[in-house]
């Protein structure tokens, strides 16, 4: 069946794979115009989000349709087949940046109001809320999550392991997490019997009754958690925490996700902010509530604010910052040279990377002594902690693994339609007083009730009963085409997950199972059982709600392959039709930095190579063009030629970058078009290229290394320049001329 208007979607982003876009998509665009095959952009990145929502304020010129809510609706249909990259998920530093950039750059949009003082600037920063933390994924997540490491990817990294760093067994870094009176503690979970739109409201003591949340519509079969962590339980967590990592002489670090938690952790990461710098806070407090500084931005928002207050005044703050250093445990630092500790901005240290990023470093972070030293990673509540718990404690006993003979973990994640904590941004709240917080139904039924105090972080976590079905539906699939077991990671302990496994029971009747090793465990076990068998080469597929599939498909991959940026990463959309994501990793600010200092680009395209494959075989069945699928096969092929050649993009300055990766892909690409026989047009319009290509290899990789060592000008970090980005990112005349010379 053929679809109207089907064609492929490119996500223009933000960072990193933004700027491989200019380098990549003139080639993809030149392969599958020949091919009758139609790619065009959205541009989804964060400034073009800021941009989509002022549009009063603009001229025509600047001007951005809404594309996210476009591609959302999109995704609901059959037709959809989009390509995302990964974007950047605002915290309110980035977003203020941003904002900055665009004004500077002539867009006449309003500042970022952050205590709104009248309606007028309260709609402002409702507007501005939008595009905040995690706002495109999960609109776009209309499926559930298949993310694993292709064959030859795995066999890419047997070939060419990259370093991991060595485990001490005496190594004394280790996660530490709450025990009580956190998320995972205070649960409590029901599955609708039948519709209804609840209510959510804050009782006080006195009885006053608060709405929080006028309506939320509920199905029948949804899963409807509610849950707080407690604040003064938190505040005492993080007090004798900073005092263990003194005892043992350990960096402290803090891992959340303060970008997709974009309500619940940004709270939790200032609390830790104020404990940690109380003596200074409690010094300084006039001061510092005059300048306004919201530690929930980070140590950060402090310094900015600083810079307000007359100079002698400033240095005393800055400098009891340091003395306090003295009688504290030493921080995990982000960027040594600069000062950046984990607590200057809530979104420098993201969980799913900076845990795998730590536990592939031999369980070591960086100290202000510009050293790698053992930590004490702190992560609050103790839901989802045991992953890291277990695999620290497994790498302590056995030592770092061998990448050239381990086995893989791959996952399949609960994601679709807003799953779980991942979609609970508009249901979670800062208790307002002492009293209790309370679910509702329509008839005035009481769903489920906590009693808070002032401040406890409460929210409520949905998932609806189609995505679940359709989960375990994929699940079995993956374990059928594989053999491997599958492992559902969920613990009947948890009030969630206890609901959780009794559908997943129900729904697995629906599946012929025999043969196949299907397990459910709790997440300490599930990563003990994965761990032990990927050290011994054997494979298992995690099958994981939305937290989980964001953690382990970070560290699994990382792991195994060095980054998560080389997954294939498909999400096979409820209603039909795909979302292709590029690798599972995120939009790599670091690498942008490079490239300004010294126009090295080490992103790795990996994952726009393998997204783009399904993508294609997903058009060829769409709009009955087997061209697209001759694309779809002879790409495939070149991947492997460019892996098994190993002309993937190399780290250092001078060497081959992200753009000559490109060329590489082109020139093998055009090879297998020119080399097959299923399709005669295409073999003759692409054997001229792949000769023009190939004679040209030794210029063309000249021309593009040579650019290299000095800085490259893009006119902007959130909003570069479109002409000076295009310059920097296709250097060499040589490979435009050709590639141009095709499209044309
Ligand atoms: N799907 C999405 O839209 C996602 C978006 N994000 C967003 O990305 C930003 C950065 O997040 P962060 O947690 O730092 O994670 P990143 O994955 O961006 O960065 C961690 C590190 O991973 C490596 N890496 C990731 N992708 C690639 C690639 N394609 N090629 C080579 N190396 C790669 C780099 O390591 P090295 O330094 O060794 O080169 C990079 O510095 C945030 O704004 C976050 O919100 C994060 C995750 C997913
Ligand atoms: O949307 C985001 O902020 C990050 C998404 C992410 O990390 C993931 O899906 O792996
Ligand atoms: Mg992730």
């Amino acid at each position: 069946m053929t679809v109207k208007n089907a064609k492929i979607i490119w996500t223009e982003v933000d960072e990193a794979p933004a700027l491989a876009t200019y380098s990549l998509l003139p080639i993809v665009n030149a392969f599958t115009g020949v091919a009758g095959v139609p790619v065009e952009t959205r541009d989804i990145s964060l400034s073009g989000r800021i941009i989509a929502n002022f549009p009063e304020n603009l001229t025509d010129e600047q001007k951005i349709p809404d594309e996210l809510t476009a591609l959302g609706e999109l995704a609901k249909t059959p037709e959809a087949n989009i390509i995302k990259l990964p974007n950047i998920s605002a915290s309110v530093p980035q977003l203020k940046a941003a904002i900055k950039e665009l004004q500077e750059k002539g867009y006449n949009l309003p500042d970022y109001p952050e205590d709104p003082k009248n309606e007028a600037e309260k709609e402002i920063k409702a507007r501005y809320a939008k595009v905040l933390g995690s706002a495109v994924n999960p609109v776009l997540r209309e499926g559930n999550s298949d993310r694993r490491a292709p064959l030859s990817v795995k066999n890419y990294a047997k070939k060419f392991p990259h370093s991991m760093g060595a485990w001490s067994q005496d190594s004394k870094s280790h996660v530490s997490t709450m025990n009580s009176d956190d998320f995972r503690s205070n649960e409590k979970s029901v599955t609708m019997s039948q519709a209804t739109d609840a209510k959510i409201e804050f009782v006080a003591e006195d009885g006053t009754v608060t709405v929080l949340k006028n309506k939320v519509a509920l199905q029948a079969g949804e899963v409807v958690d509610a849950t707080f962590m407690s604040v003064k339980a938190l505040q005492t967590f993080f007090g004798e925490q900073i005092a263990d990592a003194k005892e043992k002489g350990v960096l402290f670090s803090l891992h959340m996700k303060a970008t997709m938690m974009k309500v619940s952790d940004p709270k939790i990461f200032g609390h830790c902010v104020k404990v940690f710098y109380k003596e200074v806070i409690e010094k300084h407090a006039d001061t510092i509530k005059e300048l306004g500084v919201d530690f929930n931005n980070g140590l950060g928002d402090l310094y900015a604010k600083l810079q307000n207050l007359p100079e002698a005044k400033r240095i005393e703050i800055e400098n009891d910052i340091q003395a306090l250093y003295k009688s504290m445990p030493s921080l995990a630092m982000v960027d040594s040279s600069k000062g950046i500790t984990n607590l200057h901005v809530p979104s420098d240290v993201i969980i799913d990377a900076s845990m795998p990023a730590a536990i592939r470093a031999g369980g070591k972070m960086w100290g202000a002594d510009d050293a790698e030293h053992d930590a004490k990673f702190v992560i609050p509540d103790h839901s989802y902690a045991p992953l890291y718990h277990a695999t620290v404690e497994h790498c302590i006993a056995n030592g770092a693994f061998d990448p050239t003979t381990m086995g893989t973990v791959p996952n399949v994640g609960l994601m679709a339609q807003k799953a779980e904590e991942y979609g609970s941004h508009n249901t979670t709240f800062e208790a307002p007083g002492n009293g209790s917080i309370r679910v509702v139904d329509a008839a005035g039924n009481v769903i489920h009730e906590h009693k808070v105090e002032n401040g406890d972080i409460w929210r409520m976590v949905m998932v609806k009963d189609a995505p679940i079905r359709d989960w375990v539906k994929l699940a079995v699939n993956r374990a059928k085409a594989t053999g491997w077991p599958a492992v559902f990671w969920l613990d009947e302990t948890r009030a969630h997950d206890a609901q959780l496994i009794t559908k997943v029971k129900e729904y697995l009747k629906e599946h012929d199972t025999a043969g196949l090793d299907i397990r459910i465990m709790n997440v300490y076990d599930a990563a003990k059982f994965s761990l032990e068998r990927m050290r011994n080469g054997e494979n298992t597929i995690s099958v994981t709600g939305n937290v989980l599939r964001d953690y382990n498909t970070d560290l699994f991959p990382i792991l195994e392959l060095g980054t998560s940026a080389k997954m294939q990463s498909i999400v096979p959309l409820m209603n039909g039709g795909g979302l292709f994501e590029t690798g599972a990793g995120g939009s790599a600010p670091k690498h942008v930095q490079q490239l300004v200092k010294e126009n090295h680009l080490r992103w790795d395209s990996l994952g726009e190579f393998l997204a783009l494959v399904p993508s294609l075989e997903q058009l060829c069945t769409a709009t009955n063009n087997p061209k697209a699928k001759v694309l779809a096969d002879t790409l495939d092929q070149a991947i492997g030629k460019l892996l098994d050649n190993d002309k993937s993009p190399k780290r250092k300055c001078g060497q081959l970058d992200n753009r000559g990766s490109h060329f590489y892909l082109a020139m093998y690409w055009a090879e297998a078009l020119a080399a097959q026989t299923e399709d005669a047009d295409l073999q003759a319009k692409f054997t001229q290229l792949a000769k023009d290509l190939a004679d040209n290899e030794v210029k063309i990789v000249e021309e593009l290394n040579s650019v290299q060592g000095n800085p490259a000008d893009i006119g902007g970090y959130y909003r570069p320049d479109f002409e000076k980005t295009s310059k920097v990112m296709r250097p060499s005349a040589t490979l435009n001329a050709i590639i141009d010379g095709f499209a044309a």
